[in-house]
Order: C-alpha cells, then sequence, then structure tokens
C-alpha cells in the first residue's frame, strides 16, 4: 500500500520505517526542512535502537522516502497517518493545534480519497473534530474515512515495541476501514483489537493513566518502605508474582518522566473535569510524581546541610535509558535545584548529553565518561539507570570520588553490593547504607 506519515518525530519516524519493513511504500512527511535534510541522507533524527541500519535498509530498497513537500508526499497516498506532537498546554490540557494544522495541510494537498490514520495521542472526541475539519477543506470529489490508531511504544525500545506490541488498536466508524487497516497491519503478527473511534482513544489515556498509577503506587510504598526498614525491591518482587498484579512498571525510583506519562495523565484529569468528573486518584498520582522527583535533594540536604560549593556528578540526563529525549526527565528538575543551591555540577549521559546542553539553562560541566564525571566529586546523583552506570564496579564510586557518597534515583545497586563497596548509599525505598568509617 501507498503511505503517508506526517510528522517525523519518535512515533511518525519509527511507524513510517516499520511500515516499510513489512512491505509498505512509505512517505514521511515533515514540516522541519532541515530534519528531512538528515533522513535524506540516510541518518536518523532521534536516537533509538535498531532504527539506523533498518531505515538505510528501505531507503536503499525505494520503499522509504522524507520530503517537506505535502504535495509530493501525499499524491500517491491510499493512507495517512497523523503522527505530530499533542503537547501539554499551561492548564494541563492536550494542545491540539499542530494535528490540526497537520490535518489541514492535508486537506489542502489531498486529490485522492484515502484513510486518515490518527497516531496521535489525542482526548476522546478529537477524530472526530479532525473528520469535519478535513471535510469543510477538502479538494470536491475527494473523500476521506478517518481511524483511532493509537501507539503504544516505548522510547528506547520503540523498533522492538512495534514489531512485537501486545495488541494493536484500531477505532473506526464502519467495519470496511477497520479491515483495511486490519490486513495492512496484518505482517506485524499482532493481536488487532476493533473497537470504536471514542474507546478506542480512550484505551490510549487510560493504559498510559493505569502505568502511571503503578510507579505512583510503588513509589508511595517504597517511601513507606523507609520508614518501616523493609525494602521495595523485596515488596514489588513479592507483589509482582501474582499474576494478577504482574511484576512490570513496579520499579521504584524519582518517578516518571518523559513526553508521555506526565502530559497524558494531565490530559486525562483536563478532560475529565471538562465532563464534570473530578479524577481525584489520577491527581495523587500526579503529585506523588512531583514529589518523588525532589526525594533525593532532600536526602542530599540532610547528609551534608548545605550543598553550596558541593562537586556533585549527575550521572545520566534522559529520562529513562536508551533514549536522547529529555522531555520531563527528573534531571530538568534536580539540576536547576542543584544550581540553585550553589553545588558545582558535573554531568554525565552516554546519549543525551547534547540535549542536556540545550534544555537545561544552568552552569553545568558536561564529560564524556562517568569517570571523568565522578573525578574529585564530593558525591554522586544517579538519575538514569544507563547499562553502563548500572554495570559499573561500585567500588569506582571509592576511587574517583572525594568519599564514595552516591544518591541513587534508579536503584542500580542491591544493598550487599553497596556494603562492600564500602560506599554511603542512599536510594529509593531501602535502607540507606552509611560504613564505620563515614558515621
Ligand atoms: N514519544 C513517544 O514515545 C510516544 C509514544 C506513543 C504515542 N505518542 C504520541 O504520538 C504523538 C507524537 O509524539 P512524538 O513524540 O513522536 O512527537 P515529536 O515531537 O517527537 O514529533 C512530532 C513531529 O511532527 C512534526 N510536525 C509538527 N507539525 C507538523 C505538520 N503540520 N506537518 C508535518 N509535520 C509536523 C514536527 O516537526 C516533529 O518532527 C503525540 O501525540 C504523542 O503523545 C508518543
Ligand atoms: O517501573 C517503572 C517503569 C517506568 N518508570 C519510569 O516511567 C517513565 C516512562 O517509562 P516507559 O513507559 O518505559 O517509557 P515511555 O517511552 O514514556 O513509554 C510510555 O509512554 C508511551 C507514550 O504514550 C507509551 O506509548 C508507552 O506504552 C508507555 O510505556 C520513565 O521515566 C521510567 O523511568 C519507573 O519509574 N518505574
Amino acid at each position: 500500500m501507498n503511505i503517508a506519515v506526517i510528522g517525523t518525530g519518535y512515533v511518525g519516524l519509527v511507524t513510517g520505517v516499520a511500515l516499510s519493513e513489512i512491505g509498505h511504500t512509505v512517505t514521511c512527511i515533515d514540516v522541519d526542512p532541515k530534519k528531512i535534510a538528515k533522513l535524506n541522507q540516510g541518518i536518523p533524527t532521534i536516537y533509538e535502537p535498531g532504527l539506523s541500519e533498518m531505515m538505510l535498509n528501505n531507503q536503499q530498497r525505494g520503499r522509504l522516502h522524507f520530503t517537506d513537500q505535502h504535495r509530493v508526499g501525499l499524491a500517491d497516498a491510499d493512507v495517512v497517518y497523523l503522527a505530530v506532537g499533542t503537547p501539554q498546554r499551561a492548564d494541563g490540557s492536550a494542545d491540539l493545534q499542530y494535528i490540526e494544522q497537520a490535518a489541514l495541510d492535508v486537506a489542502g494537498h489531498i486529490r485522492r480519497s484515502a484513510i486518515i490514520v490518527i497516531k496521535s495521542t489525542v482526548p476522546v472526541g478529537t477524530n472526530l473534530r479532525i473528520k469535519q475539519l478535513m471535510l469543510d477543506h477538502l479538494h470536491p470529489g475527494v473523500t476521506i474515512r478517518i481511524a483511532s490508531n493509537p501507539e503504544f511504544l516505548r522510547e528506547g525500545s520503540a523498533i522492538h515495541d512495534t514489531f512485537h506490541g501486545d495488541r494493536i488498536i484500531i477505532g473506526t466508524e464502519d467495519k470496511d476501514t477497520a479491515s483495511v487497516l486490519e490486513s495492512m497491519n496484518k505482517p506485524f503478527g499482532i493481536p488487532v483489537i476493533k473497537t470504536d473511534i471514542a474507546s478506542s482513544e480512550m484505551i490510549k489515556y487510560a493504559s498510559n493513566a493505569f502505568l502511571a498509577t503503578k510507579i505512583s503506587f510503588i513509589n508511595e510504598i517504597a517511601n513507606l518502605c523507609e520508614k518501616l526498614g523493609a525494602n521495595v525491591e523485596e515488596v514489588a518482587k513479592g507483589m509482582g508474582l501474582d499474576h494478577r498484579i504482574g511484576s512490570s512498571f513496579l520499579r521504584a525510583g524519582i518517578g516518571y518522566g518523559g513526553s508521555c506519562f506526565p502530559k497524558d495523565t494531565n490530559a486525562l484529569v483536563q478532560l475529565a473535569g471538562n465532563h464534570h468528573h473530578d479524577f481525584n486518584l489520577l491527581k495523587s498520582v500526579i503529585e506523588v510524581n512531583n514529589h518523588q522527583r525532589r526525594l533525593l535533594i532532600e536526602k542530599m540536604l540532610g547528609r551534608f546541610g548545605s550543598l553550596t560549593g558541593k562537586k556533585v556528578a549527575v550521572l545520566g540526563l534522559a529520562f529513562k535509558p536508551n533514549t536522547d529525549d529529555l522531555r520531563e526527565s527528573p534531571a530538568l528538575v534536580l539540576i536547576p535545584e542543584l544550581a540553585r543551591l550553589g553545588a558545582e555540577i558535573v554531568c554525565y549521559d552516554p546519549i543525551a548529553a547534547d540535549q542536556g546542553t540545550k534544555w537545561i539553562n544552568v552552569s553545568a560541566q558536561y564529560t564524556e565518561n562517568v569517570a571523568d564525571a565522578l573525578k574529585d566529586a564530593d558525591c554522586a546523583l544517579i538519575i538514569t539507570d544507563w547499562p553502563d552506570i548500572k554495570r559499573m564496579d561500585p567500588k569506582t564510586y571509592g576511587r574517583l570520588m572525594r568519599q564514595a557518597i552516591v544518591f541513587d534515583g534508579r536503584n542500580c545497586y542491591s544493598i550487599p553490593q553497596a556494603r562492600a563497596a564500602r560506599m554511603e548509599y542512599y536510594s529509593i525505598g531501602r535502607p540507606d547504607v552509611v560504613p564505620e568509617i563515614s558515621k
């Protein structure tokens, strides 16, 4: 099939590449000419494991194209995916200006009838509003059908998730559209759930809100564990073995970040409020997350009294490992707060350091490796559980730092490991490790 994908961000680019990989002819369109120029040179504009090879391979086979010209990209399209951003507005609701503009761009340029698939995460009711908006601007004789097809990929494992997802949700008004999209997606071999448009839109928000709830729940249990002398990892393991609970998304830490959970939980609270429903549970999930982000600063102040002049090695900037994405990363809250408290900041991130220099507007030094960041530091603060940080011998801290004092927001090391390395170790929901010598 001939497919056009509007937007070449994390979702649009991965979707376009994956659809070309299963044999479709895909043209990805973006309004950012710099992105398109880079993509046309075979260079991905985001970091995602496995993306680069797959993209280049399909470009060379002539199945994957990039353009900033809607007229060119839409010329042969049978199906058009809208995969542009739906960021958060100041009041927490979803900002739909980009998807509305993308819909108008398509309506203005498309000259043949097509199925419009909305992949962006949008509040319930948006698909039908977008359809009406497009109908008002289509060329005479052109017809469209609309489908909701929310995306569930995770950053850092986007290619894997696209080929091994748990389900593909297709929300449509008519059976024919659903059948076309189902057969188009068949090569993925993933179960397809066909439903109505409103339910499809809601499945996306409900899924993200539920996962965020699991994280805030375990973080609250973690905070209680600290007070009661329990270890949250033992607790999560014991809980997760109950298949009704499941072990995933029970990793306690400094809270969820990223481009989705924070914005989608806020958008669902807003959507509920617009319909006179006070979503108290979700409001608490958000509040717990906001508090969780600051926990380690409180622990640092408790340990040092003041951070003025203390050299802090910040390990990891991205909101999770294997991505260069800093959107809503706890680093964006913690690093400015450290600067405000007078700390000297040295940051390390294997992939997201460049983004750090763009997004974090406080004075900080960036290093190429962990060792340079740790050298002569008064303490380390782990924000992202990158594999090279997790796999590092914990004794390294003592070898390089003034004193091996580590505040770990991702529970990278076990308590016995920390004890054996003679670190002073503060983590989340587990007992503090304070060697005799530090007391
Ligand atoms: N990032 C994720 O992991 C993820 C996962 C599932 C769902 N989603 C949802 O998917 C949507 C896209 O998210 P993203 O992270 O890929 O966004 P992104 O910000 O990474 O990318 C959006 C892209 O759209 C382009 N764009 C904006 N307006 C355009 C227009 N009129 N025509 C063509 N291109 C245009 C931008 O230049 C940008 O390249 C959002 O609704 C998001 O909530 C994201
Ligand atoms: O047990 C856990 C699991 C995750 N996290 C944090 O939660 C955030 C989100 O992680 P993850 O869900 O792995 O990454 P995302 O790429 O944000 O993916 C989520 O958001 C996407 C956008 O909507 C959805 O498509 C995915 O299904 C959904 O998992 C990160 O900060 C993680 O560190 C925890 O703190 N504890």
